[in-house]
């Protein structure tokens, strides 16, 4: 049976550079299911239609990172039968061995419920604000407004909104190097790992 690390949490918290991390330190598969409703979004006409026929190729568009495709994405990814369509490949990639770590915001709560590892990685609006700032060389005060556009979104939708799973470890980055949070995240691993 593949071993499942799934980590959810808000817009720029520091999830994807923890599972990248881990999937390379364990041989594990990565998916950043962002880039799913970004691909989808970016794809325009029906977004119905664009996830139901969204290819792997999709994901390798070089115009997904920017500000305005993660918000295109969070509207999108508000509609149930866009997530419904996007089920299916993170079911498979999440199945594959040795193991697999998903990042985004329903991992834990919707996808992969019975994943060994749960962690829901944040920090504060400020600190998230900065350093994705900091990545696009974009105005911080204009990032932390989208972030917390996007928050509020993803967190309200009716359809797998975002929120920490119960059982998951809250790890919060605010005040963590890269290093030390990606520290704190393989203790968790360890832990659970079977040997
Ligand atoms: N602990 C940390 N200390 C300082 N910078 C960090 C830390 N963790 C991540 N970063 C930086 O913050 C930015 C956002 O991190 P990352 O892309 O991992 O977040 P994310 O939660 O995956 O974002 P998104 O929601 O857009 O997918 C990146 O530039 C990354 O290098
Ligand atoms: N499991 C997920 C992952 C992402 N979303 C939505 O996509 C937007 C972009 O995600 P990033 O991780 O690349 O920032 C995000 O704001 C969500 O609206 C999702 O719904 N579920």
């Amino acid at each position: 049976m593949s071993f499942i690390i799934a980590i959810d949490g808000p817009a720029a918290s520091g999830k994807g550079t923890i599972a990248r991390a881990l999937a390379r330190h364990y041989g594990f598969h990565h998916l950043d299911t962002g880039l799913l409703y970004r691909a989808t979004g970016a794809r325009g006409g029906d977004p119905v239609r664009a996830a139901r026929a969204l290819t792997p190729e999709d994901l390798d568009r070089d115009d997904l990172r920017s500000a305005e495709a993660g918000q295109a994405a969070s509207r999108i990814a508000a509609i149930p039968e866009v997530r419904a369509a996007l089920v299916d490949f993170q079911h498979r990639f999440a199945a594959q061995e040795p193991g697999a770590v998903l990042d985004g915001r329903d991992i834990g709560t919707v996808i992969c419920p019975d994943a060994q590892v749960k962690l829901y990685v944040t920090a504060s609006d400020q600190v998230r604000a900065a350093r994705r700032a900091a990545e696009l060389g974009a105005d911080p005060a204009e990032v932390l407004a989208q972030l917390r556009e996007r928050d509020r979104r993803d967190s309200e939708r009716a359809t797998a909104p975002l929120k920490p799973s119960p059982d998951a470890v809250i790890l919060d980055t605010s005040t963590l190097s890269i290093g030390d949070a990606i520290a704190a995240a393989m203790a968790e691993v360890e832990r659970l790992l079977p040997r």
